[in-house]
């Protein structure tokens, strides 16, 4: 069996007296497309530059790609860093082949991909032109196609939506998968649930510097019960209506909210309409990765409320 493309254990590190990362346990398959998620301060940038290399943990140990010396595979991993940057006196098609050229691609190659690349992804219109002059978000999708242009076994993205528009964005969800299907490992880091629930065979989610989940998003979503949307036919008396329902019921935009009770839906439904409240929609959905998502973190919060930052 193939060594995992990543495997860490234990990573922590502190800036100053803040414990920023710690006790973080990854373990990523070859090909996997795995997402690293966790809302903002909650160390995913510190967590992917550990795994780089590009700053040393303080505890704890990381394998990328079968080296314990990350920096040694560097020629073999594709970056998109947190700060995005380019030579804006650069075309987007130099710039391409200069981020290559700096992981020993030759530089006709990456002049030659660059037009191909950005061609595919429906951008050829940028590749002549001046850094300066394109887009932030144009800017950042040339980055993208620089950061892979060297077709690396490895590809680290760290928040690679953020910034471009919804058209961009699928462009960029469509390149992410085909990197996949030539054989790539893929790690993004994202705050936003949607791209990380279409596109992560495998995730894990950190909040306050350590790993709260750790699985697949459908382990994530059934950490969740069935929930019931059901919007009454005929309103009436509210009260009583609100009285029948579960606890924790919530009404947003005349529909009601609610985990599906353990008995079911049907003894529900049979007091709902023989109290004349009546069904004019109802539906069982499992819920979504935002959901589960949101539970994680916000245990996470109240474990952590009370702790002050030094
Ligand atoms: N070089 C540094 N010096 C001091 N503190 C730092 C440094 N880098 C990160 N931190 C702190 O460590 C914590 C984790 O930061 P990090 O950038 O890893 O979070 P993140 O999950 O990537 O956040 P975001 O989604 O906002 O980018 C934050 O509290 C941050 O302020």
């Amino acid at each position: 069996m193939d060594e995992a493309v990543v495997i860490a254990k234990g990573l922590g590190k502190s800036f100053g007296g803040y414990r920023a990362v710690e006790g973080i346990d990854l373990t990523i398959p070859k090909g996997a497309i795995f997402g690293v998620l966790g809302p903002n301060g909650a160390g995913k940038t510190t967590t992917l530059r550990m795994l780089l290399g590009v700053i040393d943990p303080d505890s704890g140990e990381r394998r990328l790609l079968g080296s314990d010396r990350p920096r040694s595979v560097a020629a073999r991993v594709g970056y998109l860093p947190e700060e995005r940057g380019l030579y804006p006196g650069m075309s987007a098609r130099d710039a391409i082949a200069f981020m290559g050229a700096l992981r020993g691609l030759p530089w006709k190659e990456g002049r030659e991909r660059a037009d191909e690349r950005l061609a595919t992804l429906g951008l050829a219109h940028a590749t002549g032109e001046k850094i300066r002059k394109l887009s932030k978000g144009m800017a950042q999708m040339v980055q993208v196609v620089g950061a892979l242009v060297h077709d690396p076994e490895l590809i680290v993205l760290d928040e690679p939506f953020s910034g471009l528009d919804p058209v961009n964005q699928g462009r960029l969800e469509n390149l992410i998968l085909a990197q996949r299907d030539r054989g790539a490992t893929i790690i993004l880091s994202t705050h936003v649930m949607g791209h990380a629930q279409r596109l992560c065979d495998g995730l894990a989610i950190i909040a306050g510097g350590q790993c709260r989940f750790r699985g697949t998003v459908d382990e994530a979503r059934a950490m969740l019960p069935l929930g019931v949307r059901y919007r009454p036919r005929l309103t009436g008396d509210m009260a009583s209506l609100a009285a029948m329902l579960p606890d924790g019921a919530e009404q947003r935009d005349g529909e009601w909210h609610f985990n599906l009770p353990d008995d079911g839906v049907e003894p529900l439904l049979t007091a709902l309409v023989a109290g004349h409240h009546g069904v004019e929609g109802l539906s069982i959905e499992r819920p979504g990765l935002h959901e589960a998502f949101v539970r994680i973190v916000g245990q996470s919060r109240d474990e952590r409320h009370g702790e002050t930052r030094t």
